[in-house]
């Protein structure tokens, strides 16, 4: 296929402490001046993120492909940071449609074999890339459209919630929500700090506490998702979304954006090495390791 679009990729991100993960993943080539490297794609693949751009219509749609259930390992949230990277430096790209290639499942949210069993040094690493996935996505200036094609618990919840709008599939085995507390864990503060702005406090209450998954009736409900559809119109429908709230200017809808999510996002920003530490210290437990072995092995169980 032809390679059209340029890309500008900002030589700091090449400093980026998963740059060397990044460039094996994207084969990027470190430039000698330090200038920037210029990127010639029309359809961009890692190994965990497809990314298929259609610069006419001024989209992209990017689609995770971690099977079976699109864990959120290191890898991906690596390459889903990237992808987006890419995006937001690509002038013909404005919107993007966030959506699952691993049939019936959004996400299976954070990859509970990065959080079990390794050692503080790992976990610490392994929240950083959460946190910076999180701030990415939530402050994107692109307009992103989550198609939610599948079950989507906990982080693969959070990733739909930082999204302008979602798009969910209308199959009641769909679930959506923060479950953690069913983990025998908590959602740290900006989860649910994400939830309250989308749902609301007292939805938002009961929901964590409860570790809710809803289907997607009453995902719609609560407000959790904007739109139920047919399986197989979620992306068709997240692209004519992206349409109607690409017809604002950027400029205004941007900062728009920014007014609103910026104070949310910098409450993190402010504590984000406290915040791993946190995550370490809670993570590294006894108990909590415990109980999220429990967990793994009743999801191995379930299968036999
Ligand atoms: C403070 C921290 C905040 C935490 C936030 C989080 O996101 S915590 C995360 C909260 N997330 C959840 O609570 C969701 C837990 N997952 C589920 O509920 C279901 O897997 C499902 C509904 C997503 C898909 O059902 P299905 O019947 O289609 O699939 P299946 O169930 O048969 O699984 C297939 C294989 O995938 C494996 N595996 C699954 N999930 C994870 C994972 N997150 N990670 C790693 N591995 C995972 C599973 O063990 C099995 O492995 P095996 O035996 O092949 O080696």
């Amino acid at each position: 296929m032809a390679l059209t679009a340029v890309i500008r990729v900002p030589s700091r991100a090449l400093l980026r402490p998963w740059a060397r993960l990044r460039d094996a993943a994207l084969g990027w080539i470190e430039p000698a001046g330090g200038g920037g490297v210029e990127v010639s794609a029309q359809r961009f693949a890692s190994q965990k993120v497809l990314v298929e751009p259609d610069p006419a219509a001024g989209v992209a749609v990017m689609k995770f492909k971690n099977p079976p259930v699109n864990s959120l390992s290191l890898e991906l949230l690596t390459e889903l940071v990237i992808s987006l990277e890419k995006l937001e430096n690509d002038k013909t790209v404005r919107g993007v449609v966030l959506t699952s290639d691993c049939p019936g499942i959004f996400s299976a949210g954070l990859d509970l074999t990065e959080m079990c069993g390794r050692n503080p040094a790992h976990y610490a690493e392994y929240w950083k890339a959460v946190q910076e996935m999180w701030l990415r996505l939530y402050l994107s200036n692109l307009v992103l459209v989550a198609a939610i094609n599948g079950a989507s618990p906990a982080g693969g919840c959070l990733i739909a919630l930082t999204c302008d709008y979602r798009v969910m599939a209308d199959n009641p085995k769909y679930c959506i929500g923060l479950n953690e507390t069913l983990l025998g864990i908590v959602a740290p503060f900006w989860f649910k700090d994400n939830l309250v702005n989308t749902i609301g406090h007292r939805a938002s209450e009961r929901a964590l506490q409860l570790g809710l998954l809803f289907p997607p009736t009453e995902a719609l409900q609560v407000g959790m998702v904007d739109k139920v559809v047919p399986k197989d119109q979620v992306q068709s429908t997240a692209l004519s979304v992206l349409a109607q709230w690409m017809a604002i200017p950027d400029h205004a809808r941007q900062l728009t954006k920014n007014m609103m999510r910026k104070p949310t996002a910098d409450r993190l920003l402010k504590q984000r090495d406290a915040d791993i530490q946190n995550f370490v210290s809670f993570i590294s437990r006894d108990s909590i390791q415990k109980s999220l072995q429990m967990y793994l092995e009743k999801l191995k169980q379930k299968k036999g």
